[in-house]
């Protein structure tokens, strides 16, 4: 929980602007509900007295019904109850109405339970207060930001082992990437670069990567090269009869390995040539295999695009379902929300779509449960991303067959 000592701002949003801002949204609902079309009239303007159809005047709409605001580390939340009939929606349009109303940095709306909404409001930016987020130090567990209830945003692989990542240019996905790869270039763990755009986004961080591909071509070698790890780590398991690397004695567990792939549209898009078009399948066939057998055998994919949309063919919409974390920065097209929030949750596309231009490093972040949060990243720089990764070169494991596939393609 919060602590008073060194957390000044904390301090101050529980003793005066919690109560302040409580006040006001208790005394202000009925207002701002009647004029968000979020009161129901309690009955219709129109009545049946045997055959004939009466109107008369509506009655007053009815505000729902809100329990008392709840302060967070980071602002209050509302929750409220639903009129029989009612949907989330117009309440995901009255959020801005709501912010400007309860005089808050934003409101989000999600919805607990069937029946209920829930308001959050937050006070003030998180991204100001960053020194509010810590978690445990965990193997291949990333603290990479602030969600927007204060609490620690962490990428767990352990929990949620495969990650889609989308965002438009500047909307921050680079810099999420370099946190993350600051944040693993200090643990145990083998990184790989897949980066088609000639490396230079993951060639950065070379001095820690146990292997960089910069073309395709490279790519198909080396995700090929994963796929032979993945079976003989599957033969070690049998071994030992054992269901995965984590049960292994530890003598003989092999080291994870976090493969980072950015601009996933470059490995999937058909140059148009036969050549090109076998590229495509293989990555495609290759990333899917890894995708469905790593989480066991202790090989993550964390796979970042700018536009990945089904336009890309029918092997992204499979891969989709194998990744089960997700983010969505600013996006500039429909399809690549829909991509990556749809099967997951239909309200969080809308939300993410709303997120602006000026706000950098926002996200929506998403699990396999459905359950969505506002996600801001810590901001990294990737030079600062790259000095660690230098600091942390000495850890960075030797994967023999993987470095023998990628110097096999380059000679
Ligand atoms: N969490 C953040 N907080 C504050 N600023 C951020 C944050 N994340 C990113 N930015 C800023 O936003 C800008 C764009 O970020 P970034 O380079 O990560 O975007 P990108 O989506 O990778 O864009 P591109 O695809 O063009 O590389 C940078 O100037 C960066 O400083």
């Amino acid at each position: 929980g919060p602590s008073l000592a060194g957390r000044f701002p904390v301090a101050v949003w529980y003793l005066t602007g919690y109560p302040v801002t409580a006040l006001r949204v208790v005394w202000t609902w009925r207002k701002a509900a009647t004029l968000n079309d979020l009161a129901v009239a309690p009955r219709p303007a129109r009545g049946l007295i045997g055959e004939l159809i009466v109107k008369g005047e509506a009655l007053r709409p009815v505000a729902p019904r809100i329990s008392w605001p709840r302060p967070t580390r980071t602002g209050l939340t509302v929750t409220v109850r639903l009129h029989p009939g009612q949907t989330p929606e117009p309440y995901l349009a009255a959020a801005e109405a709501l912010m400007h109303a309860w005089r808050v940095h934003a409101v989000r709306v999600s919805s607990p339970e069937r029946g209920l909404v829930r308001l959050a409001a937050t006070a003030g930016d998180p991204l100001k207060q960053p020194h509010l987020a810590t978690a445990p130090k965990a193997l291949l567990s990333a603290l990479v930001g602030i969600l927007e209830d204060g609490s620690a945003w962490v990428l767990n692989l352990r929990q949620v082992p495969h990650w889609l990542i989308v965002g438009a240019t500047q909307s921050g996905k680079s810099t999420l990437l370099a946190r993350l790869v600051t944040q693993l270039a200090r643990q145990k763990v083998a990184l790989i670069g897949i980066d088609c755009k000639g490396g230079i986004e993951l060639g950065l961080f070379d001095g820690r990567l146990s292997a960089l591909t910069t073309c395709r071509k490279e790519a198909v070698a080396v995700l090929g090269a994963l796929v032979g790890e993945l079976h003989d780590r599957m033969e070690t398991c049998r071994t030992y009869a054992v269901r995965s690397v984590w049960d292994l004695p530890d003598d003989v567990r092999p080291v994870p390995i976090v493969v980072l792939v950015d601009e996933l549209a470059e490995l999937y898009l058909s140059d148009g040539t036969r050549a090109g078009k076998a590229e495509a399948e293989a990555c495609s066939t290759y990333l899917l295999r890894i995708a469905q057998l790593g989480a066991a055998l202790g090989l993550h994919l964390v796979v970042a695009g700018q536009r990945v949309g089904s336009d890309l063919g029918p092997g992204v919409t499979a891969l989709r379902a194998q990744l089960s974390g997700r983010v969505c920065h600013r996006v500039n097209d429909g399809g690549t929300a829909e991509m990556a929030l749809g099967d997951l949750n239909k309200d969080a596309i809308t939300v993410a779509q709303a997120i602006t231009t000026d706000e950098k490093g926002v996200a929506v972040c998403a699990g396999a449960d459905g359950a969505w949060a506002w996600a801001r990243s810590h901001h990294t720089s990737v030079l600062e991303a790259r000095k660690t990764a230098m600091a942390h070169a000495h850890l960075t494991p030797e994967l023999r067959p993987v470095r023998k596939a990628l110097a096999e393609v380059e000679s």
